[in-house]
């Protein structure tokens, strides 16, 4: 296991134009943790997630991926993004064989093993699948990178509610037989309290609650929502 946090930010901000997307975040996550980013729309977890994989770079301040500038980390770091992109008009066994030319760490036993589990069929074309089996591919093709982090943009926003049990729970599996740690947005906070042990709560662009979820909920005295509710109320 790296002996580097998963993340580490200090003072990072991010400026489009005039617009802050972040200001003056500050955060560490350890490594080996299922982490939730939450918050409102808007409120800077897209910006936030897409620093960590070298999509855009910091107006100041500094984030460090497993110990070193993201843009350093690109190959140990698998990233599916909101829309879940795939390539419409390759087969589901057409992506894999592409992830295994392109990644030279590509677990092919993993991604044959994932795609069987959730019932994707092997020749269907990705412009074919519906909305959450989309999700499924693009997760198995991020995690057969066999990556040290895996970053996910709101990966089950598009799966109904046992789909997305099932996508949550093979997440935790994934976490823990990877030996990796995983930075997931979302706006449900059900799902945030199921499945992860860390969470960051943004609002506006800042950090407004961060910390291992068991030690907050217990010093709350509370559900996880409503600590977060709470916060984002005051
Ligand atoms: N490329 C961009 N150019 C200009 N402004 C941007 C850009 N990307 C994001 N922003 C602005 O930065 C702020 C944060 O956006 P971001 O997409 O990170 O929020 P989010 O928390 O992911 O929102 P949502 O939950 O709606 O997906 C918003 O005010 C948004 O308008």
């Amino acid at each position: 296991m790296p002996p580097h946090d998963a993340l580490h930010a200090e003072g990072l901000t991010k400026r489009f134009g005039r617009r802050y997307a972040l200001t003056d975040c500050s955060f560490a996550v350890p490594h080996g943790r299922v982490v939730g980013l939450v918050g409102p729309n808007g409120a800077g977890k897209s910006t936030l997630l897409h620093l960590a994989c070298g999509l855009l770079e910091p107006t100041s301040g500094t984030l460090r991926v497993l110990g070193a500038p993201p843009a350093a980390r690109l190959a140990r770091v698998g990233f599916v993004a909101q829309d879940t992109p795939v390539y419409a008009g390759l087969s589901v066994a057409e992506h894999l064989r592409l992830g295994a030319k392109l990644n030279p760490s590509w677990d092919a036993s993993l991604a044959n093993r994932r795609v069987a589990q959730v019932g994707l069929d092997p020749a269907q074309k990705a412009g074919r699948l519906s909305g959450g089996q989309r999700a499924q591919l693009a997760l198995t093709v991020a995690a057969a990178k066999r990556p040290d982090l895996l970053i996910l943009d709101e990966p089950a926003a598009a799966l109904d509610p046992l789909a997305r049990q099932g996508f949550l729970r093979t997440l935790r599996e994934f976490v823990a037989e990877l030996g990796a740690s995983a930075v997931l947005s979302s706006h449900l906070l059900g799902d945030i309290e199921r499945v992860c042990d860390h969470v960051i709560v943004l609002s506006g662009g800042r950090v407004r609650m961060a910390g291992d979820v068991r030690d907050l909920v217990a010093s709350s005295g509370g559900s996880l929502e409503d600590l977060v509710l709470g916060v984002l109320a005051s």
